[in-house]
């Protein structure tokens, strides 16, 4: 069922985001020097998409990726570099709750990659090993338009939301360790831009099975696409989405800052008192 947040303590969430902040700054060699923006971005999805508007069960609320079973989804591989990374922040500040603070990171990162400003509340409440969601919630990438459509009105998102939450795909880069795909990074791999979607229109891009035996979009310029990515372009009402993302930036920004908001509020009604907060970057604070 919907969870009710905690009403917001006395608390100094801007303290928390600038530790995290210059942690992401500190350790800039993760990953071939990405950086930890783009893995961090990835965990607070996976800890908000396990939601299912059908049966309000899942959502980031409960912080039930601590526990091994969901941990342990092959979905999940390789966001444990995320979860060690958040360890000593952890550590630091006792006082938040694993569903705040994976999702903290989540926005942290994305605002510290120069991304648009995410409205983030506080009040999850960690719950018990018992509420973990089934493994196999989150997105197969070998599929198509009409699978995308189905996963993400589960989540309760239309198309728009869709395609601009899908635009996170201009950060990181995939591994055949985590998930089979192989992929060189994009164009900017650490800056939160509209790339992804102009690299979608403009490159040529050709199908091929890597070496791991999974098929995959790759392009001349040594970019890859997932499947599930080029199904964006394939679908004519998500074509035209990407085709205006891919020209106005500003666009895909007012777009990405409420879904994704949204992603991680799933399943969670906040008390009136909890106010959004909306943190400044660390650059906004002269640190
Ligand atoms: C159809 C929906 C989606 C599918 C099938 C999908 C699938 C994937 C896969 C297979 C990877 C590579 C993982 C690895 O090998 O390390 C990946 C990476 C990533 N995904 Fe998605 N994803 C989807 C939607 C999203 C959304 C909605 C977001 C965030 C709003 C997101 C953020 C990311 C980020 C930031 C990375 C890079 C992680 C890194 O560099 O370590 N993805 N995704
Ligand atoms: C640059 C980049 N990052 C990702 C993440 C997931 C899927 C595709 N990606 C691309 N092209």
């Amino acid at each position: 069922g919907v969870h009710v947040a905690e009403k917001e303590a006395k608390r100094d969430y801007q303290e928390v985001y600038n530790a995290i902040a210059t942690k992401i700054r500190d350790e800039d060699e993760y990953d071939n020097y990405i950086g930890y923006g783009p893995v961090l971005v990835r965990l607070a999805w996976h800890s908000s998409g396990t939601f299912d508007r059908n049966d309000n069960s899942g959502g980031s609320f409960g912080g039930t990726y601590r526990f091994k079973k969901e941990m342990n989804d092959p979905s999940n591989k390789g966001l444990q570099n995320a979860f060690d990374f958040l360890r000593p922040i952890h550590e630091q500040f006792p006082w938040i709750s694993s569903g705040d603070l994976y999702t903290l990171g989540g926005v942290t990162a994305v605002q510290e990659m120069m991304g648009p400003k995410i409205p983030w509340r506080s009040g999850r409440v960690d719950q018990p090993e018992n509420t973990v969601p089934d493994n196999g919630r989150l997105p197969d990438a070998s599929q198509g338009a009409s699978y995308v459509r189905n996963l993400f009105d589960r989540l309760g998102f239309g198309d728009r939301e869709t395609v601009a939450l899908i635009g996170a795909h201009a950060l990181g880069k995939t591994h055949y360790e985590n998930s089979g795909y192989e992929g060189p990074w994009g164009p900017s791999p650490n800056v939160f831009t509209n790339d992804f979607f102009v690299n979608l229109l403009n490159a040529h891009w050709t199908l091929n099975t890597n070496k791991k035996g999974v098929k995959q979009w790759d392009n001349d310029q040594g970019h890859m696409m997932l499947p599930t990515d080029m199904a964006l372009v394939k679908d004519p009402k998500y074509r035209k989405l990407v085709e205006e993302y891919a020209k106005d930036q500003d666009v895909f920004f007012r777009d990405f800052s409420k879904a994704f908001a949204k992603l991680l509020e799933n399943n969670i009604k906040f008390p009136d008192q909890n106010k959004p907060h909306y943190f400044k970057t660390l650059d906004e604070q002269d640190l």
